[in-house]
């Protein structure tokens, strides 16, 4: 463990000051693309603006023949693109024990390391992964001359990278978020789902029986009600993370049809505490971007409540409910995350009625 005096200390003479505080820039939707499908590559350009985040993605789902015109292909796309200022450029890197990824990080950080904003790790195990990709992008950044540092996000998915989710997110002045790997997670975890993200029907809590009638057979069926397979999961990422001043996210929902279970995933993160999500395809960037901006009635809500509690502090009584201190705080989160949405999106700052003089703030 390193002293807290030398924490934010650079890991190689010439490179940038590491970061105090992770950069509050909207992280809604982290959009994934194959650089080495042409397709797909070409849509790139026009999403910028669209979505917050371009993530081009190196690892799983990317055939190993394809791997080096993957990288190739995101050098090339980053080097031709203009992100303009509401859209970042990150990247999943392939995971550490791959043939690929001391190439990956090499050749992206001297080549386009100006652009990236930030580097997925994939199946992070502990700290020692992110002391490993802390020291070597200090020296990449020290030998391609940056200016800023590249920031790093971790994905949970295997068990010992869970048990592990504290000392991850303090690893490193880096690290800027996690994100939930379900599909990685589920297999290393042995549960016994086929899935990537969501549900499982079986996975549920029952009614109890009608005057002992266990098979309904005198009052009908009993009703069963699905329960979420990543609460536990999301819940302690989301703890490791606030506790740490980084930014938990959900990750991708693989059934991409059904896009009400989509949202109603996502939905379950933001609630509890996740900043925003993957969209592994175009229909889910509007859906992650919704669910992961707060409502018109909800910012209202709480604009009336942080002016009715006045200097803060206190007990009043609004609509039938007591609101107080921490119901105040629960508010601020809102009211500061609608403002801050409202600054890159106007379509936010109208529904939001915040007024331009805020959006320039
Ligand atoms: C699901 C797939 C195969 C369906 O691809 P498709 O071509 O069959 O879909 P489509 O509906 O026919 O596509 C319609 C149009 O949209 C385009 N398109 C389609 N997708 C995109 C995209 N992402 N970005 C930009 N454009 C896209 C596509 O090229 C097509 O263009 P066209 O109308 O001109 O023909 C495809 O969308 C895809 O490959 N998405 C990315 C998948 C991915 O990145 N997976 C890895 C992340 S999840 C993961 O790794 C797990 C994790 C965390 O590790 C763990 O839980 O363990
Ligand atoms: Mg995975």
């Amino acid at each position: 463990m390193r002293s807290p005096k030398d924490f934010f200390k650079p890991l190689a003479v010439g490179a940038p000051a590491p970061i105090t505080q992770v950069p509050a820039r909207p992280s809604r939707v982290i959009h994934f693309f194959d650089p080495s499908n042409e397709k797909m590559a070409a849509k790139v350009p026009a999403m910028v603006g669209t979505v917050d985040v371009l993530l081009g993605n190196l690892e799983d789902a990317v055939k190993a023949d394809r791997k080096e015109a993957a990288r190739a292909g995101l050098v090339a796309i980053a080097k031709a693109t203009d992100f303009g200022e509401h859209t970042q450029l990150w990247t999943r890197v392939n995971a550490l024990d791959s043939p690929w990824a001391l190439d990956d990080l090499t050749t992206l950080v001297t080549e386009i390391g100006d652009k990236l904003d930030v580097i997925m790790v994939p199946k992070v195990q502990g700290a020692e992964d992110i002391h490993y990709v802390d020291r070597l992008l200090a020296q990449l950044e020290a030998k391609a001359g940056l200016s800023r540092p590249i920031l790093v996000h971790a994905i949970l998915e295997t068990a010992r990278g869970m048990a592990n989710v504290e000392e991850i997110c303090g690893a490193s002045p880096r690290m800027q978020g996690l994100s939930l790997g379900p599909a990685d997670l589920a297999a290393d975890r042995r549960m016994k789902t086929t899935r990537v993200g969501g549900g499982h029907p079986g996975y549920l809590v029952r009614q109890d029986p009608v005057e002992g009638d266990i098979r309904g057979e005198v009052h009908g069926p009993r009703a069963t009600y699905q329960q979420d397979l990543w609460h536990y999961t999301i819940a302690r990422m989301v703890d490791a993370c606030a506790m740490h001043g980084i930014l938990p996210y959900y990750g991708p929902f693989g059934d991409i049809a059904d896009v009400v279970a989509c949202e109603d995933q996502f939905r379950n993160a933001f609630l509890l505490g996740c900043v925003g999500t993957w969209s592994l395809h175009p229909v889910q960037i509007e859906i992650a971007k919704r669910v992961f901006s707060p409502t018109a009635e909800d910012v209202a809500h709480a604009r009336r409540v942080v002016a009715a509690m006045g200097d803060g502090t206190g007990a009043v009584m609004l609509d039938g409910k007591m609101e107080d201190d921490a119901s105040l705080k629960q508010c601020l989160v809102i009211v500061e995350l609608a403002e801050r949405l409202a600054r890159t999106d106007p379509a936010l700052a109208e529904l939001y009625a915040v007024e331009p003089a805020t959006q320039e703030g």
